[in-house]
C-alpha cells in the first residue's frame, strides 16, 4: 500500500539525490572491515567503470569502459552530469525510449538491454541480459558491499512488517545503532527521512545501507515487500536474518494468484534473491508459515515463533484489553511473563516475532525484553486517539479484508458498546480485495462509513461499485466520498462505550486522486471534528 507518494517528485527527488549520494571520498577510504574478496578490493581503489561489472555481466558495449562515473540512476528525470543510467524495461513504458532525455541531461554512460544503433559518440553504452538485475549487482558494488558490514535483518509478510520491523529496532537499539529501512521512514543512522516506497529500489537501497555504515549502524531492519523481491530490489543482498510474518490475500492485481504471492515471498528464504539468510524466523501459526519451514535450504537455521506449542519462541496464556497485552513468554531455556501496550492478538504475533528474531541473534530476552515498556508503538497501528471524547477511536492502517477482520473482531473483543468504522479501498490497486473488504466490515462492525481512500487514478463510483458487489447488510454501511464528513458523521454517531475504527491511511498524511496528492491525516482530522464537536455542545 506504499509507493504512493510517487505522484510527489520534488520529496522523493529530493531525498534520493541526498539517498543516492555516492560514498564521499572520506568514507571511501573508511573501510572498517579489511576487503575480503579481489572483487571487494577493487572498490579500495578509485574505480572505474568495467569495475561494476563482473565476469561475463557485459554481453556487448560501445565507447570507454574506462570511465569514472559520478552515480547511478534509472530515471532519467534524475539524471545528473557523470551518472550511469540504467534503462529498465517497465510494466507501462521501456526506459530504452528515456536514453536521449538521460544524455542530454549528461548521462556519460547507458547500460540497456539493446544497444542502439546510432550510439552518440561521446557516451558508452553497454549491453546486458537483465539490466534490472545488473541496476542491483552494480549499486552494491559501488556502493562498496554495505550489507557486508552489517547484518541485516529484513522482514516480509503481508501485514505486520513495520510493526516487527519498529519492534526488532527497538530491542537491538540497547547495544548499537541500529538503521531501518520501511513503509513510515528511513532511518540513515545520522538521520531519519520520510519514506517514500517500503522496499525501495536496489540502488537506494544500497546507496542507504551504506550511509547507515558510514554512521557506524552494524544493524539494519528492512521491510521487503513482494514488489521489492519481485522487481530484484534486493538482488544480492546478504540478509543475516529473513522473517516471515504472515500471508493472507493481498497484491493479487500485481501477483495474479495467491501462489504466486507466496512463491515470491518464498524467495527471501529460499536463496531465490541471490542468497538464503543465515537464519529464518518463522510463524508457525500461519499455514504459509508452516509450508515456508518446509522451504528452507540447508545451512540456514530455523526459528520458529508463535502460539503454536511447536513453536520455539511461543506465547501461552494471551490475555487482551484496550489498555495492553500479556502473555507468557516461552523460549528453549526460559521463561517469562510479558506485558505490551500493543494490544490486539496480531500484535502478540508481532511481537513473538521480533523477540524471536532478537534471540535468533543471539539476545537474551531476560536483558532485552525491559526495552518493551518504552516501545513508542507505530505511528497509525492502532493509534489511539484521545482528544476528550466520551469513546473510543483508533486509527489504524488495515486495508486488507484479513487486516480488517483482525482489527475488528480484536475491538469487538473488548468494547463494551457499538463498534462503528470508517473505512475504504484504494484505488488502482487489487480490485479483487473491495467486496472482501465490505464483507469483512459487515461481519465485525455494527455500523460503517465507506468513504475514499485514496482513489488516484480511479472514479469513487467505481471503486463503490466493486466495493458494493460484497454488500450483504444494507442498513449496516453509509456510503459517503467526502473522507472528512464520513469520519464528521461516524463521530456525531458514537456514543460513550463505543468504539470508532478509522481504518486505511493509518500514518499517511495525505489523499492521492488522479493527478492532485493533497494533505489529509485521519488522526488530525479526528481531533480537529471532535474539537468542533465539543465547543458546539
Ligand atoms: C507496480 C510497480 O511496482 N511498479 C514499479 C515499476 O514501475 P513500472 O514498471 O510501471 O515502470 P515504468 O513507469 O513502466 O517505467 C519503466 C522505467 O522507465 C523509467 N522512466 C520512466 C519515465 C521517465 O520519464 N523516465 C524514465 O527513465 C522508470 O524509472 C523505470 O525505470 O518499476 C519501477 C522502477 O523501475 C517502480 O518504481 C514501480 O513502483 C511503483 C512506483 C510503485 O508504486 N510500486 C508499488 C506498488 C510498490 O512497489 N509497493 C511496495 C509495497 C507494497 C505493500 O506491501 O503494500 C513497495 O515496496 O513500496
Ligand atoms: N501480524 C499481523 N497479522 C494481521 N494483521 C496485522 C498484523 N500486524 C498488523 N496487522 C494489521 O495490518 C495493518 C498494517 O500493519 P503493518 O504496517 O505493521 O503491516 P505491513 O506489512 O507493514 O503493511 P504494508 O505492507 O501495507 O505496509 C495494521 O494496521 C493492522 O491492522
Amino acid at each position: 500500500m506504499i509507493g504512493y507518494l510517487t505522484h510527489d517528485h520534488s520529496l522523493i527527488n529530493a531525498f534520493r539525490a541526498f539517498a543516492a549520494a555516492p560514498a564521499s571520498a572520506a568514507s571511501r577510504g573508511r573501510a572498517r572491515r579489511k576487503p575480503v574478496t579481489a572483487e571487494e578490493r577493487i572498490f579500495k581503489m578509485a574505480p572505474k567503470l568495467s569495475d561494476y561489472f563482473g565476469a561475463g555481466e557485459i554481453i556487448a558495449s560501445k565507447g570507454a569502459l574506462d570511465r569514472p562515473i559520478s552515480g547511478i540512476v534509472m530515471d532519467s528525470r534524475r539524471v545528473v552530469p557523470g551518472n550511469l543510467f540504467f534503462a529498465l524495461p517497465g510494466l507501462r513504458t521501456d526506459g530504452s525510449s528515456f536514453i536521449d532525455e538521460a544524455v542530454t541531461r549528461g548521462a556519460v554512460a547507458v547500460v540497456t538491454a539493446k544497444l542502439p544503433v546510432h550510439a552518440p559518440a561521446k557516451v558508452t553504452f553497454i549491453q546486458v541480459a537483465d539490466p534490472r538485475a545488473q541496476l542491483a549487482r552494480v549499486a552494491q558494488r559501488y556502493y562498496r558491499f554495505p550489507d557486508r558490514d552489517m547484518s541485516v535483518v529484513g522482514v516480509t509478510g503481508t501485514n505486520g512488517k513495520t510493526t516487527v520491523s519498529h519492534l526488532v529496532k527497538h530491542l537491538l537499539n540497547g547495544d548499537q545503532r541500529v538503521g531501518l529501512i520501511g513503509t513510515i521512514n528511513y532511518d540513515l543512522g545520522a538521520r531519519t527521512v520520510p519514506s517514500f516506497k517500503t522496499t525501495p529500489e536496489s540502488v537506494d537501497i544500497y546507496g542507504m545501507l551504506a550511509q547507515m555504515r558510514d554512521a557506524g549502524c552494524r544493524q539494519a531492519v528492512m521491510e521487503v515487500s513482494s514488489h521489492g523481491i519481485d522487481q530484484q530490489r534486493v538482488l544480492g543482498l546478504g540478509f543475516n536474518v529473513a522473517v516471515f510474518t504472515n500471508l493472507t490475500r493481498d497484491h493479487l492485481d500485481y501477483h495474479k494468484t495467491l501462489d504466486s504471492y507466496f512463491e515470491v515471498k518464498t524467495r527471501l528464504f529460499t536463496g531465490g534473491t541471490g542468497a538464503a539468510p543465515k537464519l529464518a524466523v518463522i510463524n508457525l501459526d500461519d499455514p504459509h508459515g508452516e509450508k515456508l519451514a518446509a522451504l528452507i535450504p540447508e545451512g540456514s537455521r530455523t526459528v520458529t515463533f508463535g502460539e503454536n506449542p511447536r513453536a520455539q519462541i511461543r506465547a501461552e496464556d494471551v490475555s487482551l484489553n484496550f489498555k495492553n497485552t500479556t502473555f507468557r513468554l516461552v523460549w528453549p531455556g526460559g521463561a517469562m511473563q510479558v506485558e505490551s501496550p500493543l494490544i490486539g492478538r496480531y500484535n502478540v504475533s508481532n511481537l513473538l516475532a521480533a523477540i524471536a528474531t532478537a534471540w535468533a541473534l543471539g539476545r537474551d530476552p531476560v536483558v532485552f525484553m525491559p526495552r518493551l515498556k518504552t516501545f513508542p508503538g507505530v505511528a497509525g497501528r492502532m493509534e489511539r486517539i484521545e482528544a476528550g471524547q466520551p469513546f473510543n477511536v483508533l486509527v489504524d492502517y488495515a486495508h486488507t479484508d484479513d487486516a480488517l477482520r483482525n482489527a475488528l473482531g480484536m475491538l469487538r473483543a473488548i468494547t463494551p458498546g457499538r463498534l462503528l468504522v470508517v473505512f475504504g479501498c484504494g484505488g488502482n490497486r487489487d480490485r479483487s480485495k473491495r467486496p472482501l473488504m465490505v464483507r469483512a466490515v459487515q461481519e465485525q462492525a455494527d455500523f460503517a462509513f465507506a468513504t475514499a481512500d485514496n482513489p488516484r487514478g480511479e472514479s469513487l463510483a467505481q471503486i463503490f461499485a466493486d466495493m458494493k458487489a460484497g454488500v450483504t447488510a444494507p442498513d449496516k454501511i453509509t456510503w459517503i466520498e467526502d473522507r472528512r464528513r464520513a469520519i464528521g458523521h461516524a463521530l456525531d454517531i458514537a456514543q460513550p462505550g463505543d468504539c470508532l475504527l478509522v481504518a486505511g491511511k493509518g500514518h499517511e498524511s495525505y489523499q492521492e486522486f488522479a493527478d492532485t496528492v493533497i494533505p489529509f491525516d485521519d488522526r488530525q482530522i479526528v481531533r480537529e471534528l471532535i474539537a468542533v464537536k465539543t465547543l458546539k455542545n
